[in-house]
């Protein structure tokens, strides 16, 4: 059927494709990983540490161990029962620092309750520290003149999403929606250092439409699930939707699917870019895993 013309009027944004551009990088990244194990007879190695057995956190990394086999990577599967002392986790990530095979440590997120985060990620050697999430990483991401060794991932996703668009940075209006240690506020300190004017908002911001609706970059990382509607959004904003929400889905093999913090439908009408969610940060995220794991090997042999 003729669309109506009510229809061709409709605005379409641009939907980025994460999926896709996350495969180009990982293609790359492969051909690194050939041309090292040529030069140095030795694959980077990446260590994913489990603890506990969350459905969504053994997903998630089911998800990173298989990207790394995909591009070479030597993945040191890490799984811990739930009960483990915070001690003998610490313990295990100082056998993982000493690990010469090892050049990437992850820790995913979040720990049992009985386990101080903070304690167990002050741990992880700087240098092995491919989640960027090291206090002395996100510190040094903080200050001017200073680069940390490795970006934290989903906010470096971010990034990526928008420059492989072709959409800058520099001067614009960007604003965050959340401000937690592993996204909210690194992706607000990777916007500033790439010369954006940011506001950050959180759960107490009063007026969150008419702020978002003022910026011409949109960041939304709140865990709730179709929060950001179009009518907040300003015509031809770049949206980038980091939220990664399980919604209730009976047609969906594991009873739900992923959603993310914006409604996808309506936001599409009005901005200029879009990620999805499946197919937008989250690959990309991964992908941004791998490359940090590449650079820090990197940077280890060629020493
Ligand atoms: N694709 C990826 O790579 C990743 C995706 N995620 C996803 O991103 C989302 C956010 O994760 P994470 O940062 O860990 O979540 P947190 O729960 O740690 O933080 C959420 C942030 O959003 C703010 N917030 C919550 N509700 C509102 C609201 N109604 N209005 C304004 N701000 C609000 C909170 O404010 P306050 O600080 O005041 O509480 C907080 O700063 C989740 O959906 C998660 O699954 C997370 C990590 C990586
Ligand atoms: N130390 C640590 N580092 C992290 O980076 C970290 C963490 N802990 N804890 C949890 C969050 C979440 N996260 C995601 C990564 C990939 C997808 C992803 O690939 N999603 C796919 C599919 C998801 C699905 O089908 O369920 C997509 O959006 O297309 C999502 C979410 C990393 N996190």
């Amino acid at each position: 059927m003729a669309p109506s013309s009510e229809e061709q009027q409709e605005k379409k944004a641009c939907i980025i494709d994460g999926k896709a551009i996350a495969q180009t990088i990982r293609s790359e990244i492969s051909t690194e990983v050939k041309l090292l194990s040529e030069k140095y007879g030795k694959v980077p190695g990446l260590a994913v540490v489990l603890v506990g057995s969350r459905e969504d956190s053994q997903s998630y990394v089911n998800l990173k161990r298989k990207a790394c086999v995909e591009v070479g990577i030597k993945s040191f599967n890490v799984d811990i029962p739930e009960q483990v002392s915070e001690a003998e986790l610490i313990a295990k990530v100082h056998e993982l620092n000493a690990n010469p095979d090892v050049h990437g440590i992850l820790v995913q997120l979040p720990l049992p309750s009985h386990i101080g985060e903070e304690n167990v990620m002050n741990e992880i050697s700087i240098e092995k520290d491919v989640d960027g999430l090291h206090p002395m990483n996100i510190g040094k991401l903080a200050m001017k003149g200073r680069d940390p060794l490795f970006q934290p991932c989903g906010p470096k996703a971010c990034l990526e999403l928008l420059s492989r668009s072709g959409i800058s940075v520099k001067g614009k209006k960007a604003v965050v929606v959340g401000r937690s240690n592993i996204v909210g506020l690194p992706v607000s300190l990777l916007l500033l250092k790439a010369d954006a004017t940011v506001t950050i908002a959180h759960s107490h911001t009063p007026g969150l439409e008419s702020i978002i609706r003022e910026a011409d970059i949109v960041i939304a990382a709140t865990g709730n699930a179709h929060m950001i509607k179009g009518d907040w959004v300003k015509l031809s904003a770049a949206v980038i939707d980091v939220g990664t929400n399980a919604v209730a889905d009976p047609s969906h093999r594991t009873g739900y699917r992923p959603a993310g913090d914006v409604d996808f439908d309506q936001v599409c009408k009005v901005a200029g870019w879009v990620t999805p969610v499946p197919g937008g940060v989250g690959p990309m995220t991964i992908a941004m895993l791998l490359k940090n794991t590449l650079d820090g090997a990197k940077r280890k042999m060629e020493q």
